[in-house]
Order: C-alpha cells, then sequence, then structure tokens
C-alpha cells in the first residue's frame, strides 16, 4: 500500500517550479494503479518521493505504512523500476543482480528465479551495456523484484519496448497483483493503462486530476452521445432543429444520421414521436478511454505539439483524433 498526503515538490531556479502540487492518494494491494498523466506532470518525480529519492518540500508518503527510508529492509518491501539505464554497463545482469542481492542479504536462489521470470537467462553473462532496450528494461523489472517484495513501482515499463515485451510486462503486472500485492505503473498512454490497470490515478501539472477506476472515469466524462438514424434526411433535419437547444450539441454525419449528446435517448424517441419522424436506429455512444483521458488532460499538458501551438484553438484540436476514432 502506497499513502501519498500532501505531497508537494518545488524545484528552485527562478521562478520556481512546482513538479506536484499538494496531492493525496492511496494505492492499493490486490489491484493495478496506473499512474497516467503528460510529459512533464509529476509522475515520475512522484515516484522518486516514494522510493525516498527526493525529498517532498512539503506533505508525506509511506510505503506498507511507513517512509521507504524508515524500512529495515526497503528493497523486500518495495521494488522499483525508475531509471533502466541506472546501471554499470560494464558489468553482466548476473554480476549487478548479485551486487544488489549482496547488500541487501538476499539468498542466490532468489537471482536465478528473478532471472528466469523476466527470461534473461540467454543474457544473464553479457555485459549490461550491449543490452537491447527491452533487456534492458527487463533488467530493471528483475531488478525490482529481487526483493519479493509487496510493492512494486515501475515508471513507465513499456517504454521503447516491442509488442511482445509489452504483453509481457501487462501480464507480469497483473499477475504480480493477483498474488496480493500492490503494483504502481506510470505511463502517458492511455491506450497502455487500458489494457494493463484495474484503477487510474490521472496527474496533470502536478495535481490530481481522476483517481477512480476505467469505468467510472468513462463514466464521469458526461458526454455520452446517441447515434439517431430517421428513415429521411427531412426527418433528421427536423429533428435536429426541435431537440436543438443550450447544452445539446448535434452533428450530422450523413444526410439521415445524426450524432446527439446532451438529450437523453428517451427524450430523443420522444421528440420523434412527437413530430412523427421515423427512426430507424438510437444507439447510446460511449466516450472512447482515449477521449476520456484526452478532455481531462486537454489543459494539462505542459507543451501541445509545434504544428498546433500558438493557435487559439490548439487544446481542443489536440482532441480531435480520439474524437475521429470514436468507437460505438
Ligand atoms: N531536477 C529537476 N529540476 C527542475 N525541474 C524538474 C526536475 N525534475 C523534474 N522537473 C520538472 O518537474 C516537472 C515534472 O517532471 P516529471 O519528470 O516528474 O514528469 P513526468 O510526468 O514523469 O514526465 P515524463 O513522462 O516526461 O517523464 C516537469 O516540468 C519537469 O521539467
Amino acid at each position: 500500500m502506497i499513502e501519498a498526503r500532501g505531497l508537494v515538490k518545488v524545484y528552485g531556479g527562478k521562478p520556481q517550479k512546482y513538479a506536484v502540487q499538494d496531492i493525496s492518494f492511496t494505492v492499493r494491494p490486490g489491484k493495478v494503479t496506473g499512474f497516467l498523466g503528460p510529459n512533464g506532470a509529476g509522475k515520475s518525480t512522484t515516484m522518486r518521493m516514494i522510493m525516498g529519492l527526493d525529498d517532498p518540500t512539503a506533505g508525506r508518503v509511506t510505503v506498507n505504512g511507513r517512509p521507504y527510508a524508515q524500512h529495515k529492509a526497503p528493497l523486500r518491501e518495495v521494488g522499483a523500476l525508475l531509471d533502466a539505464k541506472a546501471v554499470h554497463t560494464s558489468r553482466s545482469a548476473w554480476h549487478h543482480l548479485r551486487a544488489m542481492a549482496a547488500t541487501h542479504g538476499i539468498p542466490q536462489q532468489r537471482i536465478h528465479e528473478v532471472i528466469e521470470l523476466t527470461g534473461l537467462g540467454p543474457v544473464a553473462t553479457k555485459r549490461v551495456g550491449g543490452f537491447s532496450l527491452g533487456m534492458g528494461q527487463r533488467l530493471g523489472i528483475a531488478a525490482a523484484l529481487l526483493g519479493d517484495p509487496q510493492t512494486v513501482i515501475l515508471d513507465e515499463p513499456v517504454n521503447g519496448l516491442d509488442p511482445e515485451g509489452v504483453l509481457w510486462v501487462r501480464n507480469l503486472a497483473r499477475s504480480l497483483a493477483a498474488e496480493g500485492r500492490t503494483v504502481f505503473l506510470s505511463s502517458h498512454l492511455m491506450s497502455e493503462m487500458a489494457q494493463t490497470a484495474d484503477h487510474l490515478i490521472v496527474i496533470g501539472r502536478g495535481r490530481i486530476i481522476a483517481d477512480a477506476s476505467i469505468q467510472e472515469i468513462l463514466d464521469g466524462q458526461g458526454r455520452a452521445r446517441t447515434r439517431v438514424r430517421t428513415g429521411g434526411p427531412e426527418g433528421a433535419q427536423l429533428l435536429g432543429r426541435v431537440l436543438a437547444g443550450p447544452g445539446v450539441s448535434i452533428e450530422a454525419r450523413e444526410g439521415c444520421l445524426l450524432e446527439v449528446s446532451g438529450v437523453e435517448p428517451r427524450a430523443i424517441a420522444q421528440a420523434a414521436l412527437e413530430q412523427q419522424v421515423l427512426v430507424c436506429e438510437l444507439t447510446p455512444l460511449q466516450a472512447s478511454l482515449e477521449e476520456a483521458y484526452l478532455d481531462l488532460t486537454r489543459d494539462e499538458v505542459e507543451y501541445h505539439s509545434g504544428a498546433l501551438a500558438g493557435r487559439p484553438d490548439a487544446p481542443d484540436d489536440v482532441a480531435a483524433p480520439a474524437a475521429a476514432g470514436r468507437q460505438s
């Protein structure tokens, strides 16, 4: 279990930079919790504070009831992959893990287990300097699991991995959670988190903007739309005019097809009945998770892409690709 209360991190310089601004959250055991946010949102800073690598400017964070530094055997409580490149490149994977195990009183048998678990067997005696990105990530995860910790923290674990590697990390995270461990993974990709996490904590510009299950995040968008297909274009036009009003958005897709938000499907059916408009289809559409995420973080991204920068409508445009990919 990870508990953060009133956590603040300010970096020096002028002006001072709030990397994390008064955040509180709990990461519970038995679940995969995704820590999701755009680049520069404060994910790595938060994870570094959890691991005692950065001191909070204010607030407190504990792992399994205590600050990291107060655990007698921290590697057995919490294992983390924060920077996969932070290893001696001249050492072999085996030597890297053995050095860690030796300083933490971990038996050699456990080194064999994590090498087996992470598929590093064939390269265990090779120099880490020659490792591919994927092998480096696997070694970082092996190191995180070395102490058989109750809590596992992985910062962007699928970054740079091939599809097989991504699937492997996903399955590993899920199986660790199924064993009752606390699993906390960061990512800036909703598509990845949607397939791995049970619960999401969304951060933007150092503030928590959502802390909920995936379903709750979808439900909370309030952007439910309804696809309405009428018997002919005149009916669609008439219905569009009747439904129009404050808070209602109506998009004409084709002659006979409307997408309506801000009106319940039943009220649409009622209006069609009153106007004697034949309705051939009335389908509730749910916002995609990607769309929900873009909506949540629209104002929280540090930098929009160059092509959009400077345009007054930039934040709205950022959501356009997801809107185009809406699923029914
Ligand atoms: N050592 C530092 N000194 C000054 N500013 C920093 C430092 N580390 C991080 N920051 C700033 O704090 C903010 C949060 O950074 P952080 O790395 O925690 O974000 P992140 O969500 O992990 O982003 P990314 O996905 O890009 O890694 C950013 O604006 C970053 O530039």
